[in-house]
C-alpha cells in the first residue's frame, strides 16, 4: 500500500509534497524493522522511541511517524500528536480491519477475563462456530498453533495483523481480553466490540492507573466502543458494575448471583468437588446447567459466560447445557493430588480479592492444615502487597513467602511489603527461591494438607532482572511427585 493512501485511510492529515513509498509493514519497535516498514515512533514507560528514529532508518524503514519532528531529509516523515493512537488508526487501515466479519467479544475487569475467554469459546463451539481466543494465555485457535503473547491485551499492531488472520481463517467468533492498561494506551482505539463484558474491579494496577477511579475509568471506554446493536453483560454484585449498569445506555444485560431481578441469575446452585450443578434464569428461558468448575466466583464466570453467548444465540434455547468437556483451565484451580503430602492447588490468584475469594472457598473443602504459598510481582502495584499478607494470615494455617516476577525489584523488599499486612509471624517462613519454596511445602506436607501455590498459574517464565527463566509451577509440583512418590 502507497503510503498516502495509508495515512488518508487512517485520517491522518498528509502535506502535499510528501514522497509517497510503497510500505509494506508497520513496526513500533526498531529492532523489528524489516525493508519497506512504516516506523512509528511512541514514547514509552522505559524508552523514548525517537531516539531509535536513526536504527530504524538505517535497517530500511521507508518513512517515520512520530510526535516530534526529527527533521530528515529523504525519507517521509509525518508528525501526529500522538503515536499510540496513530499506530492503532494506521494497523487497522493497513490490515484493512476496520469491519470484522466475525463476532467480536471484549472481557473487562480485574478477575476472571481469562477464565471467561475459555467459558465462552466451550459454549461458541457447542453452538458450532469456528472460534478463537486471545489474552494471557496468548492466542489460541483450532487452525494455528497457539502463540505466546508477552501481553495480555496486544499491542494495536499485533491486534490487527491478529483480526487479519481470523478473517483469512475464517472465524466466526473471537473472545479477547481487554485489560485497563491497553484501553489507557490506545491498544484497542476504534475497534468495535459486538459483546463487552464487565466481570469485576478490585485493587489492582494502581502503580499504573494512580487511582481505583482511574482504574474505573479506563475500563469502561470498552463500553463506549460497543456496536450500535452490541450488548454489555454486567456483574451487579459488584458496586462498580452496578454503577456502570446503571449509567449505560445501551442494550445491557445483568448477571447476579444474589438479585432475583438480575437478567441473568441462579434460582438455585450447589458446589462440590465435582464441580457446578444450578438453575439458571435469563429473559427469556429457565436451563440447567452444569460446569467442572469449582470456587463461587466461577458461578458469576458461569453466568457471564452464559449471558454472553444466549445473548449471540438468541435462537438457542437448550434446556440443560453441560460443560463437561471443558478443558481444564491452565493454572486457574489447577489440582495436582499427591499420595502422602496433600492436594495441591495451582491458582492464579494474585490480586487481594482473588486471594481472598479463593481461600475462602477451598476452606470448605474438608483439610488439615490450609498452606498459602505465593509472592508478588516486582514493578507493580505495591499498594496491594500487605493486603494480600492481610487476607493469607486471615485464611490460612501457615504461609510461605516467595518470588513472584520480581523483575527489577529487590525479592527481600517485595516480601517485606507483604509482611507488614502481617501481624503473627510464626507461621510464616521466607524462601526467595521459589522452586526451593515448593519443594519445601512439598516435603513437609501430610495427606490431609491443602497446599495452595497462587500467583503464577500457568505462567512460562521466571522475570528475575531482565532475565526470563523457564520456570512453571505445575512443572515443578509433577516432578517432585514422580521422583519422591512411588
Ligand atoms: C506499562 C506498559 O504497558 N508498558 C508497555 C509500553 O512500554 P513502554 O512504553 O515502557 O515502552 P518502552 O520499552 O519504553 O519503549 C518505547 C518504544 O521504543 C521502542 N524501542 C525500544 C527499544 C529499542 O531498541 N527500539 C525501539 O524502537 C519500543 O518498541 C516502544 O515502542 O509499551 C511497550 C511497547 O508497546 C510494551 O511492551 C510495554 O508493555 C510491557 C511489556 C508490560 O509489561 N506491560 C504490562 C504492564 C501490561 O501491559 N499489562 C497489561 C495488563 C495485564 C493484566 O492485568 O491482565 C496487559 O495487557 O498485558
Ligand atoms: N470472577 C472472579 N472474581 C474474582 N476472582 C476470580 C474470578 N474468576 C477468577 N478469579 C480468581 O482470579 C484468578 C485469575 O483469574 P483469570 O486468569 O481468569 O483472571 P484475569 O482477569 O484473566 O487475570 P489477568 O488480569 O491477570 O489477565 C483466578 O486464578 C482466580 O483465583
Ligand atoms: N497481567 C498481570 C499478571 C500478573 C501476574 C503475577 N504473576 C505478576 O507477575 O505480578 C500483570 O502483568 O500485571
Ligand atoms: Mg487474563
Amino acid at each position: 500500500m502507497k503510503l498516502r493512501e495509508l495515512l488518508n485511510i487512517a485520517g491522518i492529515k498528509t502535506p502535499a509534497s510528501l514522497i509517497n513509498p510503497e510500505i509494506t509493514g508497520i513496526e513500533y519497535d526498531s529492532r523489528q524493522i524489516r525493508t519497506g516498514d512504516l516506523f512509528v515512533a511512541i514514547r514509552g514507560y522505559k524508552t523514548d522511541g525517537h531516539t531509535f528514529i536513526d536504527p530504524a532508518i538505517h535497517h530500511g524503514a521507508s518513512a517515520v511517524v512520530c510526535e516530534t519532528d526529527p527533521c530528515l531529509q529523504d525519507i517521509p516523515v509525518i508528525t501526529v500528536p500522538n503515536s499510540r493512537k496513530a499506530l492503532a488508526r494506521l494497523s487497522q487501515a493497513f490490515y484493512n480491519t476496520e469491519t470484522l466479519p466475525f463476532h467480536l467479544t471484549g472481557i473487562t475487569g480485574t478477575n476472571g477475563k481469562t477464565t471467561l475467554t475459555l467459558l465462552i469459546r466451550e459454549l461458541e463451539k457447542q453452538a458450532g462456530l469456528k472460534t478463537a481466543i486471545s489474552g494471557t494465555l496468548g492466542f489460541l485457535s483450532d487452525f494455528e498453533h497457539e502463540t505466546f503473547s508477552e501481553r495480555t491485551t496486544p499491542e494495536s499492531r499485533d491486534l490487527h495483523k491478529m483480526f487479519h488472520t481470523c478473517n483469512q481463517a475464517g472465524i466466526q467468533s473471537l473472545i479477547m481480553e481487554v485489560s485497563s492498561i491497553a484501553l489507557e494506551l490506545s491498544r484497542v482505539d476504534n475497534i468495535a466490540f459486538d459483546t463487552a463484558i464487565f466481570t469485576n474491579l478490585t485493587q489492582d494496577h494502581l502503580d499504573f492507573h494512580g487511582s481505583m477511579d482511574r482504574y474505573f475509568a479506563a475500563k469502561i471506554r470498552l463500553f463506549s466502543q460497543l456496536t450500535p446493536e452490541g450488548t454489555a453483560i454486567i456483574n451487579i454484585d459488584d458496586p462498580y458494575g452496578s454503577q456502570l449498569f446503571t449509567s449505560l445506555n445501551h442494550k445491557k444485560r445483568s448477571c447476579s448471583l444474589k438479585n432475583p431481578l438480575a437478567d441473568y441469575h441462579f434460582s438455585e446452585y450447589h458446589l462440590s468437588a465435582g464441580g457446578l450443578k444450578g438453575v439458571v434464569h435469563t429473559p427469556d428461558h429457565t436451563l440447567s446447567v452444569e460446569a467442572p468448575l469449582i470456587g463461587v466466583f466461577n458461578a458469576m464466570n458461569i453466568l457471564q459466560a452464559l449471558a454472553a453467548w444466549m445473548e449471540h444465540h438468541p435462537h438457542i434455547r437448550p434446556d440443560h447445557l453441560n460443560l463437561e468437556s471443558l478443558p481444564p483451565i491452565p493454572g486457574r484451580m489447577d489440582i495436582v493430588r499427591t499420595a502422602q503430602h496433600g492436594t495441591v492447588i495451582i491458582d492464579f490468584a494474585h490480586t487481594p480479592d482473588a486471594i481472598d475469594k479463593i481461600l475462602k472457598s477451598v476452606r470448605e473443602i474438608p483439610h488439615e492444615r490450609l498452606i498459602a504459598l505465593f509472592g508478588c510481582g516486582g514493578d507493580r502495584d505495591k499498594t496491594k502487597r500487605p493486603l494480600m499478607g492481610q487476607i493469607a494470615e486471615k485464611y490460612a494455617d501457615q504461609i510461605i513467602l516467595t518470588n513472584d516476577n520480581p523483575r527489577s525489584e529487590n525479592p527481600e523488599a517485595i516480601i517485606a511489603d507483604i509482611r507488614k499486612g502481617i501481624t503473627s509471624h510464626q507461621n510464616v517462613t521466607i524462601e526467595t527461591d521459589r522452586q526451593k519454596a515448593i519443594h519445601q511445602i512439598l516435603t513437609h506436607g501430610n495427606p490431609g494438607d491443602l497446599i495452595l501455590i497462587l500467583g503464577k498459574g500457568a505462567e512460562k517464565v521466571m522475570e528475575i532482572g531482565e532475565k526470563k527463566i523457564p520456570f512453571n509451577d505445575k512443572d515443578i509440583v509433577q516432578k517432585w511427585v514422580q521422583t519422591h512418590e512411588i
